[in-house]
């Protein structure tokens, strides 16, 4: 569990970040959204000290960082940055096994994680573990970027914009990987981006920052549904709220009985989707599988009953 106590940071006699507390619990994703100048990376950057914090402090399982040595915080705390910021002259290999190398980890054991990662994410060791940044694509180079912060199984991983970089398309699969991957890892995120569609896909909890202050801290839903502020409630917008709401539920959670003919979506699919498909499809239900065995199906009256429940 991260603690953010307080913690504040006057630049020039203007607080940057003032006052802000939130818990970050272990293994999930705690995703900061603001617009520019809103102090997030000074936030972000004062979790794991690249920025001296003016006043608060922020723990670590209890344990506060102002304690530790920045160079041993620094290894319990990963980074990773728009941009990725891997060493254009090290392999992929290299650049993931950074930190453990520093750790002093066994060579067997480097090459095991490393091989472990670029298997997670979907870049085969073979082919990819001898290659240098520049042989990579942008989305490529972001992923051994975001597995380098997660080579020494630190404590929490710090993101910031890391796919500000990526075009949509990548930038959704990247969004998706790291989900998948975060749940697989267990790990502890918590990512700075500007923009909210972002946030409430990757977050469990979403963070919202106005001038310094946290204004909002909940659950996607809950920033959705009841914005705490005339600021979140515009970062959320107006008008598409109801299909933002139904981007973060499933089919399985409005499943009914019975099979129905036509078009068929998997369980896991959103509700935004299983929306779209109805539209498209002129039918107001919908065949629900799992992994190709009938499960049940869905309805465009419950779809929308589940948009007016939160409104
Ligand atoms: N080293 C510094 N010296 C003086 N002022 C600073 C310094 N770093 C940041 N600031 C100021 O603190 C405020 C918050 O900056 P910060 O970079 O944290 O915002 P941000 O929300 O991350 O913005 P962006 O999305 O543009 O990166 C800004 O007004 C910025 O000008």
């Amino acid at each position: 569990m991260i603690e953010i106590d307080a913690i504040t940071k006057i630049y020039d006699g203007t607080p940057a970040v003032d006052a802000v507390s939130l818990t970050v619990e272990t293994g999930t994703i705690t995703a900061i959204v603001g617009t520019s100048g809103s102090g997030k990376t000074t936030l972000l950057r004062m979790i794991n000290r690249l920025v001296e914090p003016s006043s608060g402090e922020v723990r670590i399982n209890g344990e506060p960082t102002t304690g530790l040595p920045k160079e041993a915080l620094r290894r319990r705390i990963g980074y990773a940055i728009q941009g990725h910021g891997l060493f254009p002259h090290h392999s992929v290999a290299r650049n993931i096994g950074a930190v453990p190398r520093l750790l002093g980890w066994p060579r067997d054991k480097i090459r095991a994680r490393v091989d472990e990662l670029l298997d997670l994410f979907s870049m085969p060791p073979d082919e990819f573990r001898d290659r240098y940044p520049g042989e990579l694509s942008g989305g490529q180079q972001q992923r051994v970027g975001v597995a380098r912060a997660l080579a020494s199984r630190p404590d929490m991983i710090l993101m910031d914009e890391p796919f500000g970089a990526l075009d949509p398309i990548i930038r959704t699969r990247a969004q998706e990987d790291l989900r998948r991957i975060q749940r697989a890892l267990g790990s502890t995120i918590l990512i700075v981006t500007h923009d909210m569609e972002e946030a409430i896909q990757l977050g469990d909890k979403v963070a919202v920052m106005d001038a310094g202050k946290l204004v909002q801290y909940a659950a996607p839903a809950e920033i959705i549904a009841k914005p705490a502020t005339e600021f979140v409630s515009e970062m959320v917008g107006g008008v598409d709220r109801p299909l933002k709401l139904l981007s973060l539920f499933p089919v399985s959670e409005i499943v009914e009985e019975g099979t129905v003919d036509g078009p068929v979506v998997d369980a896991s699919t959103s509700l935004r989707d299983a929306l779209s498909t109805c539209l498209w499809s002129g039918r107001d239900a919908l065949r629900v599988e799992r992994d190709g065995a009938a499960l049940g199906h869905v309805t465009l009256a419950a779809i929308r009953a589940r948009a007016e429940a939160h409104g």
